[in-house]
């Protein structure tokens, strides 16, 4: 299976509508690739806060439209990354969209935790309650934004639901990159699970983006990491490896449950 992982820079000089275009540009070039990744909030801005309310869009709306064109046009599968969605109800959410190479929706996940402790995106939107994954023909994906990298029970909620392949769009600031790189091992070991995680390069709202997407293999192993500017990591894999890793190391299988319940 192939991925590429497409690490979009976000620097404020660049408006969201030509981003828009550059970026849908970007995923027309991915023809024979499987699956294409885009990063978290990548129209705005991660840490631009103030775009969320301006730039926030329906489930059909600008972004939904420039890629499911653009995906039917390469013929793949596309992790949208995450847009500012305006619900009907006008609550906002971190909101990614998988599109299949047809450009149907497949999948909507709305990020569960939300960045910022008491400020951005945890008071500005509201926060999903739903794992999603999704059945590709090769691989299930598991569904994940950024932050969510630190919550390790979402991950294994998105294993018990049948997912080998986390996808993980984000918006990772430089100054904390070595957790980055260590989250995504971590989650790719203890869940013996491919994590493909696609970062933002670039600088917005004064924060120096990480870059560094990264792709880890069910053993811990990285396959492939990019570099701190905009790059399209393309990776080859083969999603079997995650039923042989689980068969021939099978720690799953040793979970005891219930231990995030208080003791009696
Ligand atoms: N956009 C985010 O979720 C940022 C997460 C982050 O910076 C961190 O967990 O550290």
């Amino acid at each position: 299976m192939r991925a590429s992982l497409l690490q979009v820079a976000v620097n404020e000089g660049e408006s969201v509508e030509s981003r828009r275009r550059r970026v849908a540009g970007m995923v027309r070039e991915q023809a024979g690739a499987d699956l294409v990744v885009l990063p978290e909030l990548w129209t705005t801005g991660a840490f631009a806060y103030e775009g969320f309310g301006r730039e926030a869009e329906p489930l059909d709306g600008p972004t939904h439209e420039a890629l499911a064109e653009a995906a039917s046009d390469a013929g793949v599968w596309l992790h949208a990354g995450s847009v500012p969605e305006r619900a009907p109800d006008g609550t906002l959410y971190n909101t990614s969209l998988v599109l299949s190479p047809s450009g149907e929706t497949a999948a909507v996940y709305r990020k569960i935790h939300r960045f910022g402790f008491d400020k951005g995106e945890a008071v500005l939107m509201g926060a999903g309650d739903a794992l999603v994954t999704v059945r590709l023909p090769h691989t299930t994906l598991g569904l994940a934004t950024c932050y969510d990298l630190r919550f390790p029970e979402l991950f294994r909620g998105l294993v018990d639901a049948g997912a080998e392949t986390f996808v993980v769009p984000a918006g990772w600031p430089e100054r904390r990159r070595s957790h980055w790189t260590l989250l995504a091992r971590a989650r790719a070991v203890e869940n013996q699970a491919f994590v493909l995680a696609c970062g933002t390069a670039g600088t917005h709202a004064g924060i120096p983006q990480a870059g560094h997407s990264i792709v880890v293999d069910p053993w811990g192993e990285v396959l492939a990491e990019a570099g701190p500017g905009e790059q399209v990591l393309t990776v080859d894999f083969d999603p079997k490896t995650v039923a042989g890793t689980r068969e021939r190391f099978p720690a799953l299988k040793d979970r005891v449950l219930g231990l995030d319940r208080p003791h009696r």
